[in-house]
């Protein structure tokens, strides 16, 4: 494993996972606030966080100052099964978190990219960069939405592009995508990958040591400073 630019942390159980992540994030945003009088959160959507979401939700931290984003969203709207805007409401905008401010990705549009356009518009006039980004990861390496078999894969991973929020087109990732950029997501304050499960740990593992550059791998090297791993079995 590359270890110049991650750094594994390990977890005894996934609920340990969560605590040590919520009790990064929430000083990290604590940190943010006292230094600049505000915060942006950018969190994944999928089926790994939900713990993490529950367990930041009870972090007493001036949450009325946070502004919480998704790092990638469906192109659903929120009534969707498939919507990550409808897991971070049910799982993270409740308890001390519930007077955040959620700014979504998705929008009612005529296709992806008219979304894409107007969640970059919304998006653009916040005080970048995120302080704090948790990535997750599929088992075929993607990130965000990130999809390697995106048709403008290349853009997707562009480190200098000048976009916000990107449409996706892949099939393999089920519907249309909304993704933040890869500059976006790189110039975090605090930069973290959360994945559960030993098929994962070995995917991600393969991803750093092998010669293809998969998009987590790529975004690993991407990133100016090590991104925290915080994975569990
Ligand atoms: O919209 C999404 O699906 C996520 O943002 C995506 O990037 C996720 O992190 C991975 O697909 C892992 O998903 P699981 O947690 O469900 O394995």
């Amino acid at each position: 494993m590359s270890v110049k630019t991650c750094e594994w942390l390990e977890f005894s159980t996934r609920k340990a996972l969560a605590t040590a992540l919520a009790d990064t994030v929430a000083q990290r945003l604590t940190a943010a606030i006292e230094s600049r009088g505000g915060a942006l959160l950018a969190v994944s959507g999928g089926t790994t966080p939900a713990l993490f979401f529950e367990t930041l939700s009870t972090r007493a931290i001036a949450w009325s100052k946070v502004t919480v984003m998704l790092v990638d969203e469906r192109f659903v709207p929120s009534s969707s099964p498939r919507s990550n805007a409808a897991l971070v409401s049910e799982k993270l905008l409740r308890n001390k978190a519930a007077v955040a401010r959620f700014l979504p990705l998705y929008h009612p549009a005529q296709n992806v990219a008219a979304a894409a356009s107007r969640a970059e518009a919304e998006l653009l006039g916040l005080d970048w960069p995120l302080d704090v980004v948790v990535l997750g990861m599929g088992t075929d390496g993607h990130t965000a939405s990130f999809f390697p078999d995106a048709s403008t894969l290349d853009l997707l991973l562009d480190p200098a592009s000048s976009q916000v929020v990107l449409p996706v087109d892949a099939v393999s990732a089920g519907e249309p995508r909304l993704t933040l950029s890869m500059p976006r997501l790189i110039s975090a304050g605090f930069l973290a990958l959360h994945i559960e499960g030993q098929e994962k740990r070995a995917v991600f593992e393969a991803a750093m040591e092998g010669n293809a550059v998969t998009p987590i791998r790529a975004v690993i090297e991407a990133s100016p400073q090590p991104v925290k791993v915080f994975w569990a079995a």
